[in-house]
């Protein structure tokens, strides 16, 4: 059985264009690793069922996430400002980028969230650093599953070359949980004014990004052929966004997909973001094999500190691997 079943969406502009769903379970692994190729060059983003992550764990997070937006602003102001992290609230990095929401934004490494929870859940520190601890180790997991049937797909003998990168102690992935009030004055509902904005338009810097929302619709992908679709909210499933490290390490097979989010008029929504990232002092460099005369080097080596840097002094929307491109593309 082959779950490849795109969700048709009818978008207000054109045709029906469907996300792929790509079931996990599937036994017929190579099939799976095709599917997965497949989503990350054509969209570079797909929705996984089936994918072994507890409930409750995800519950736990979501609620944990829920508690801490429900406090008062100066409750939660004793967890920021997010430089880089902590609490925000609309401006969004240090660049002038603003939206419709308040977030949290943790580095993944447990010393720095068993610190962090302390202001964050004062009441029980160790309940909240639990739960994200839990999150974020199932969802590394699901990253790497991810990763390694990706590396399979094309075909690169180190099946790890990704997957390593996230897993390595050093790693440098972060976590967010964003939180989108209800708008006060909605101009209209689904109109991409900047007050409907709740988070610009962009790419994510990192290798590979798994998200999940509670049941609030928001989430927008934007096609190769610049069509804007709207990723229906499935708060039992993970959408994976392939960021602009994957794009680099597979020498722009992949391709890191522009998104937003808008915010609702009537609902709050909830996200949750891991944002899988290789050490600071690692090469963002393809393996050979996805090097050829016909498909020749399009960036210059760079590591991860040096994107990172180049990403932070950037906007939001900055397209920031052009930054890295080879004098030949
Ligand atoms: C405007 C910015 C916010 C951001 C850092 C940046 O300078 C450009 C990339 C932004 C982004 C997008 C994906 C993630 O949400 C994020 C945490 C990341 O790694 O890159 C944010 C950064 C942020 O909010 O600090
Ligand atoms: O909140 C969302 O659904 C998307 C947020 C996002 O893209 C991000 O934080 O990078
Ligand atoms: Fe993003």
């Amino acid at each position: 059985m082959v779950a490849a079943s795109p969700i048709p969406i009818r978008s207000k502009k054109t045709k029906a264009v469907g996300i792929p769903t790509i079931d996990l379970s599937i036994q017929n692994k190579s099939k799976v690793s095709r599917l997965i190729v497949n989503a990350c060059e054509e969209l570079g983003f797909f929705k996984v069922i089936n994918h072994g992550v507890p409930k409750e764990v995800v519950s736990s997070m979501r609620d944990e996430g829920t508690q801490f937006f429900a406090k008062t602003i100066a409750e939660k102001q004793r967890a920021g400002p997010a430089r880089p992290f902590g609490f925000g609230c609309r401006n969004i990095g240090v660049n002038g980028d603003m939206g419709e929401l308040e977030y949290l934004l943790l580095h993944t490494n447990p010393l720095d969230i068993s610190e962090r929870s302390q202001s964050i859940n004062s009441d029980d520190p160790t309940k909240f650093s639990c739960a994200v601890n839990d999150y974020v180790h199932a969802v590394r997991e699901l990253a790497c599953e991810i990763l390694d049937l990706a590396a399979e797909g094309l075909w690169v003998p180190d099946k790890f070359v990704f997957s390593r990168l996230i897993r390595d102690v050093h790693s440098d992935s972060v976590f967010r949980i964003n939180h989108y009030p209800p708008l006060v004055n909605p101009v209209k509902e689904w109109d991409p004014s900047p007050s409907n904005i709740g988070f610009g338009e962009h790419s994510d810097p990192q290798i590979l990004t798994i998200l999940t929302s509670n049941d609030v619709a928001g989430l927008q992908i934007c096609f190769q052929d610049g069509l804007w679709v709207p990723v229906p909210p499935d708060p039992t499933s993970f959408y994976v966004i392939v960021g602009d490290a994957l794009q680099a390490l597979t020498n722009g097979r992949f391709v890191s997909v522009r998104h937003r989010a808008l915010a609702n008029s009537t609902r709050q929504r909830l996200s949750m973001m891991y944002f899988g990232a290789p050490p600071l002092n690692s090469w963002i460099c393809p393996p050979p094999e996805m090097v050829s005369p016909r498909n020749p080097t399009l960036y210059k080596p760079f590591t991860w500190s040096d994107f990172k840097n180049a990403a932070y002094s950037l906007r939001l929307g900055d397209t920031r691997l052009d930054l890295f491109k080879t004098a030949t593309c």
